[in-house]
């Protein structure tokens, strides 16, 4: 049986692309390390924040339904002056991570902002998960839980408080995004190449191929 992220990155697999989207600061990348990276609480040692600049991307390898699924997880800068390249590669994504911050009521309530962004970019179809990130602060809390379950109960989508510092819900999350995506009956995956063109930056080269039967 395929392991999670051993081994399985050289074969031609299921590939599911997957952006995070939301406010600068609400922990885009700090979820994205969390889930990939085995050691990532050593990122929360320092209290330093370094923001993302353009764009940065992680493979995640995961089995689903016996099906090896490599996951391309994209994290976008949040800043406005990113906006447009951001929200540039929501295209052709199947899955969403939309992130706000629980302490900053500025962060959820541009979460609608970034719905209507996702869907015009990325269709209807699309599978998003929204995320209440940071719960472990709940002293400085300035959004209810309620309200984030109502706004993602009016859009239909999976909701979770989070922490990526304390690893709470952050597996969940990405488990119940790409399961959905692959439940889809009439659902397309492409096979891309992710080539690594030097130490720094990732370049694709796309090649697309059909997948019809997923099961
Ligand atoms: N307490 C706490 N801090 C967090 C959590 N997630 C992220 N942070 C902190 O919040 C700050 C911003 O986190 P990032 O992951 O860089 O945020 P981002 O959304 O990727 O920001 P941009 O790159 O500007 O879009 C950092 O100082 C993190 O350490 C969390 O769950 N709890």
């Amino acid at each position: 049986m395929a392991v999670p992220g051993q081994g399985d990155e050289g074969r031609s697999a299921l590939l599911m692309k997957i952006v995070m989207a939301g406010e600068s600061c609400v922990g885009k990348t700090s979820i994205v390390r969390r889930y990939t990276e085995p050691n990532a609480a050593a990122a929360f040692s320092s209290s330093s924040y370094l923001a993302t600049i353009g764009i940065d991307f992680k493979v995640k390898c995961v089995t689903l339904n016996d099906k090896t699924v490599k996951l391309q997880i994209w994290d976008t800068a949040g800043q406005e002056r990113f906006h447009t390249l951001s929200t540039s590669y929501f295209r052709g994504a199947q899955g969403f991570v939309l992130v706000y911050d629980i302490t900053n009521l500025d962060s959820f309530q541009s979460v609608t902002s970034w719905m209507k962004d996702i869907h015009e970019k990325a269709g209807d179809e699309v599978d998003i998960v929204l995320l209440g990130n940071k719960c472990d602060k709940e002293s400085e809390r300035v959004v209810p839980k309620h309200k984030g379950e109502k706004l993602a109960w009016e859009h239909g989508i999976p909701f979770f408080e989070t922490s990526a510092k304390d690893n709470v819900n952050i597996e969940d999350a990405f488990s119940v995004l790409t399961k959905e995506i692959l439940e889809k009956k009439s659902w397309v995956l492409y096979d891309l190449e992710v080539v690594d063109l030097n130490e720094n930056q990732l370049s694709l080269l796309y090649s697309r191929k059909m997948f019809k039967d997923l099961r």
